[in-house]
């Protein structure tokens, strides 16, 4: 029987929407769609007034559902949960580990990841916006790391397109608020956000920062829980949370304060200090610092010499030194994650991001 001869039941609706969730950002088209056919399904044809030309997004979204005109409920439901089982095959097909080494791999749009010389490369290329890191990156990161602890490099590396590093979460992720309103917003991001940061502290095989420029935010507070991290001596380090009426998240409440000491950890975390590369390498954050002149020079040759060393080995030196806290991060995790489902409703940090993204403010 053919998909459109079939009636989506209620229950076949409810878990699209559920599994809508779950997907790998599919774009802003997509997106509208998805939305459009929600709204035709659940509330029937397009009743309110049309939003003002400067309300960019809500009249996207007015013109995405009023396009579908009388187009029955019942056939909106079905074409919603259609579409939704389409995304997700293709996105169980772009998640398989693929062999090809030695190029760059396909299917990521915010990142190259390219494998070489037994090391996996995963680029932020996002150069135009100091590779601030959207929905999609974080899906996309997620994905690159879930496949490269299955290939057959030794090692894997983390870096930036650019000249920064990362300005760190992308703050229009705030302006995308589905139909379902802003405390689900708050409650699908901070799922996101804990997944996203148990990838990296899942992570079997040595991993390696190479921090080509300034990092921001999240960008900064994952670093405790890499391997190594070497910075080009441009790099700065900025976790300007409250500023942004925001806390600490990456595990950085635990990590921060264990590598640098509570009282330094408190200065970043808490009041914003923004780390020259060599102060954060003084506290322990980072290995080592290399003049930008030959930066990527002199950390491909170390990361090249290091990538020889026994896979295996390198393997179990690090889940013996990481495996008996692993219980204590995903815990760590999953607590700040909460704590930022909250300050994400809070008044405090919808002004700092308007204001960012009104251009009356930057860090
Ligand atoms: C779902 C999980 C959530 C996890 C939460 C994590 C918390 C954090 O990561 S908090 C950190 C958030 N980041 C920021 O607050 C940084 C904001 N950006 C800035 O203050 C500045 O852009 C900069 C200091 C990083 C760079 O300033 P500069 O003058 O050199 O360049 P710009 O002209 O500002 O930037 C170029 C271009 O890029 C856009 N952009 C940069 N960073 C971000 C960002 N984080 N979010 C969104 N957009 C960003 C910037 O708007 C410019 O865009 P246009 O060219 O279109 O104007």
């Amino acid at each position: 029987m053919s998909k459109t001869a079939m009636r989506a039941s209620q229950k076949d609706f409810e878990s699209a929407l559920s599994q809508v969730k779950r997907l790998k950002d599919p774009g802003n088209e997509v997106k509208l769609k998805l939305y459009a056919l929600y709204k035709q399904a659940t509330e029937g044809p397009c009743n309110t007034p049309k939003p003002g030309v400067f309300d960019l997004i809500n009249k996207a979204k007015w013109d995405a559902w009023n396009a579908l005109g009388s187009l029955p409920k019942e056939t909106a439901r079905q074409n919603y949960v259609d579409l939704v089982s389409g995304l997700s095959s293709s996105s169980d097909s772009s998640s398989q580990v693929k062999p090809e080494a030695d190029r760059k791999q396909p299917g990521y749009e915010t990142l190259v990841v390219t494998s070489e010389d037994s090391i996996t490369k995963i680029m932020m290329n996002r150069p135009a916006k100091k590779n601030a890191i959207t929905i999609q990156m974080y899906n996309e990161i997620m994905l690159a790391l879930k496949a490269a602890s299955k290939d057959d490099s030794a090692i894997t590396v983390l870096t930036g397109n650019g000249d920064y590093y990362s300005s760190g979460n992308d703050l229009s992720n705030f302006t995308d608020i589905p139909p379902e309103g802003i405390e689900e917003k708050a409650k699908s991001s901070a799922i996101l956000l804990r997944d996203f940061v148990d990838c990296f502290i899942d992570f079997p095989k040595p991993l390696i920062a190479v921090v080509n420029g300034p990092a921001v935010g999240i960008s900064v507070t994952i670093l405790g829980l890499f391997d190594t991290v070497y910075a080009s001596s441009r790099a700065t380090f900025h976790t300007p949370f409250s500023h942004l009426g925001q806390s600490p998240e990456g595990c950085s409440s635990y990590t921060f304060p264990k590598i640098m000491g509570p009282a330094k950890a408190a200065e970043m975390l808490i009041f914003g200090k923004k780390l020259t590369a060599a102060e954060a390498c003084a506290q322990g954050l980072v290995t080592e610092v290399f003049p930008d002149s030959t930066f990527q020079k002199e950390v491909w040759t170390r990361l090249k010499a290091y990538s020889k060393l026994p896979p295996n080995a390198m393997r179990i030196s690090k889940q013996v030194i990481r495996n008996r806290e692993k219980e204590k991060l995903r815990a760590i995790n999953a607590e700040e994650s909460r704590a930022l489902q909250e300050r994400w409703l809070s008044d405090e940090c919808t002004n700092a991001v308007m204001n960012f993204l009104t251009r009356k403010a930057k860090l």
